[in-house]
């Protein structure tokens, strides 16, 4: 039976960097991001929805233009709603296609990583377990802000449109703190690795 973990966290508290851990121990991973950005790539009836939705004000040579409807429905949850009407299903079908391929070939472990596991709604129902990677606010928006070269405004409005971090701390099976520096972080997974016998 293949046991299926959620991966997730607040924006920019470090999900991405334990995912590529687990991936590199040859986990597989189904990254709901690199998804959420397939079902919208040129071409896509995805893009075309979206386009008919927001207006073509959002499409810059074919192309989805990401800064600008972030910027528009980071500031407005009626805007994300909307968006997420579009995207959500499309990325739930994918990521149950890959979740039942895996199943199928009796893999034992695998990874959901995805920043909105909780708030999707949906995602807790096809997992057994979920770690969650933390940090303190004040931490995750200072790494927020470097990151994405956003100002403290913008950084805010992000993150409030996510279940504040303790919340997901709340509901987790395993709890990655990466408050610390990389070296603290990676010690943790390897252990946890260790603890399954995946390493
Ligand atoms: C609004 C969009 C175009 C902005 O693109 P951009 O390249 O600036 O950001 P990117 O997609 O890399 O997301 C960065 C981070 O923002 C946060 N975020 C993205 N979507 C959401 C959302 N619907 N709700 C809350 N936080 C979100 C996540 O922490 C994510 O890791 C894009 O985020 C999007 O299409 N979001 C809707 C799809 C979705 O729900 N994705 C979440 C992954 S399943
Ligand atoms: N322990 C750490 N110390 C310093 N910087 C870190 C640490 N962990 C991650 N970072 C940096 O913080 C930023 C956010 O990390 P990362 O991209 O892994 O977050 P994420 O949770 O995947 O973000 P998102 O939700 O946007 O996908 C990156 O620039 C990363 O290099």
């Amino acid at each position: 039976m293949t046991e299926v973990w959620g991966l997730t966290g607040g924006i920019a508290t470090g999900k991405s960097t334990v995912s590529a851990w687990l991936k590199a121990a040859g986990l597989p991973v189904i990254d709901a991001d690199v998804i959420a950005r397939e079902v919208v790539a040129p071409g896509t009836p995805g893009l075309q929805q979206i386009a008919a939705a927001f207006g073509r004000l959002y499409l810059t040579a074919g192309e989805l233009d990401r800064k600008k409807l972030g910027q528009l429905v980071f500031h407005d949850p009626t805007q994300l709603k909307r968006l997420e009407a579009i995207t959500t299903p499309l990325i739930q079908t994918e990521i149950q296609r890959q979740l039942a391929n895996y199943r199928q070939e009796k893999v034992p472990v695998v990874i959901i990583d995805a920043p909105t596991f909780f708030e999707s709604g949906y995602l807790e129902a096809f997992t057994d377990h979920v770690m969650v990677v933390a940090t303190d606010v004040a931490t995750q928006k200072c790494r927020l802000m470097a990151r994405n070269q956003l100002s403290a405004d913008d950084a805010q409005a992000r993150m409030d449109r996510q279940w504040p971090i303790e919340k997901k701390v709340a509901h987790a099976t395993v709890v990655i703190d990466n408050g610390g520096t990389i070296a603290e972080t990676r010690q943790q997974v390897v252990k946890w690795l260790d603890m399954k016998n995946l390493k």
